[in-house]
């Protein structure tokens, strides 16, 4: 049976540990709280972040990280982008020297710019057929309720991600394979950057019009980055890119979708952070995929305005305006 160490009992995290489980994997959760761990292991449920959902027996959590590791062939990591750096310096001495090492996160880190296959790098010392990351329209929630969805998993080595592949292929999750781990990243980072926009136009009142035009440029500035950092532009128009884009814009399930909305319904920063338990990642990562936009010398204007509006208090409709009224152009440029 393969051993999978999945860390972070977040709602991807058990999420993605069921879907190995229903491949047939025996997986370790580490998650930080002992009470958690004990709701997995006694009731076969996580009461804090998917409610109502069984777990299968061969998931089982611990808090131990070295428990989590023993054995592990792949160790998928689902914290959220931020900590990761922490996280991962901490667990590297006991990570098994040849398991494959999983990004299910995305985010850019403040400060380094760096995407998240990056920081896996440079804290393991892993290579590059080491590493793999899984990204598509994978709304948590869905997938715990076994809802169909398709997912791409990409690793420089396409062996490795074949083996990713089938460790979690169900009857209910298909993942695809990718080389580009680069587009993959981007396209799961910026999404969560455009749903943000999305959710306060949606928030404002805009219609549906505004709504796909943002979804639109917005894969078309997804695109100029990603072409400008060496990823492939067929990636833009699959599962991480469009597909990723298009689920998390139109879901209530999108905790970056909603977070947006309270904003555009004139909630302060403040106030939106109070009432959002979980991880908004474009809410951080707007500002480092600001920061790789500035270093490759690419236009981001909905990236920039939603900076703006989250970052540096701008009114949403004073940011619409500047967003519309900027100078015409042809599409393609
Ligand atoms: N929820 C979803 O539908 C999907 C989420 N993702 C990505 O997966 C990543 C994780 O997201 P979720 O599981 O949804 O987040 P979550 O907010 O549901 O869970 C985050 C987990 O990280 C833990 N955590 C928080 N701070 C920590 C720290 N300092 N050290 C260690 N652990 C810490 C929390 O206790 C929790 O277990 C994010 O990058 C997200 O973008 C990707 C696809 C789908
Ligand atoms: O990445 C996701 C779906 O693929 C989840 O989006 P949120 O993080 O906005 O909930």
């Amino acid at each position: 049976m393969t051993r999978v160490a999945v860390y972070g009992t977040g709602s991807w995290g058990t999420a993605f540990a069921m879907v190995l489980a229903d491949a047939g994997c025996e997986v370790t959760l580490w998650g930080r709280r002992a009470e958690l761990a004990e709701a997995v292991n006694t009731t076969r449920t996580n009461p804090d972040y998917l409610p109502g959902v069984t777990l299968p027996e061969t998931v089982r959590a611990t808090t131990d990280p070295a428990e989590a590791a023993a054995g592990a062939e792949f160790t998928v990591l689902a914290v959220p982008s931020q900590t990761l750096r922490g996280n991962l310096s901490a667990w590297t001495p006991l990570l098994p020297p040849d398991t494959v090492l999983v990004s299910l996160m995305k985010g850019v880190e403040l400060g380094t710019a760096k995407r998240m296959s990056e920081v896996i790098e440079e804290i393991t010392g892993a290579g590059p057929d080491r590493i793999a990351v899984l990204s598509g329209p994978n709304l948590a929630r869905e997938i715990a309720e076994r809802q169909p969805a398709a997912s791409v998993v990409a690793c420089r080595d396409e062996d490795v991600a074949r083996r990713l592949q089938a460790a979690c292929h169900t009857p209910y999750f298909r993942p695809y394979t990718n080389t580009d781990v680069v587009g993959c990243e981007l396209g799961g980072a910026v999404k969560n950057v455009i749903a943000l926009a999305v959710g306060i136009a949606d928030g404002m009142g805009l219609g549906d019009n505004a709504k796909a035009s943002l979804i639109t440029r917005g894969l078309a500035e997804t695109t100029r980055l990603g072409l400008a950092m060496g990823a492939d532009a067929h990636t833009f128009a699959g599962l991480a890119g469009m597909g990723d884009l298009v689920a998390t814009c139109s879901s209530p399930l999108s905790r970056n979708h909603t977070f947006g909305t309270n904003l555009g319904r004139g909630m302060t920063l403040q106030e939106t952070i109070a009432v959002t338990r979980q991880t908004a990642e474009g809410v951080k990562s707007c500002e480092s995929v600001l920061e790789l936009a500035r270093r490759h010398g690419v236009e981001m204007p909905i990236t920039e305005t939603v900076v703006g509006i989250v970052h540096e208090g701008k009114p949403p409709l004073v940011a619409l305006k500047e967003l519309m009224s900027r100078s015409a152009k042809a599409e393609r440029r």
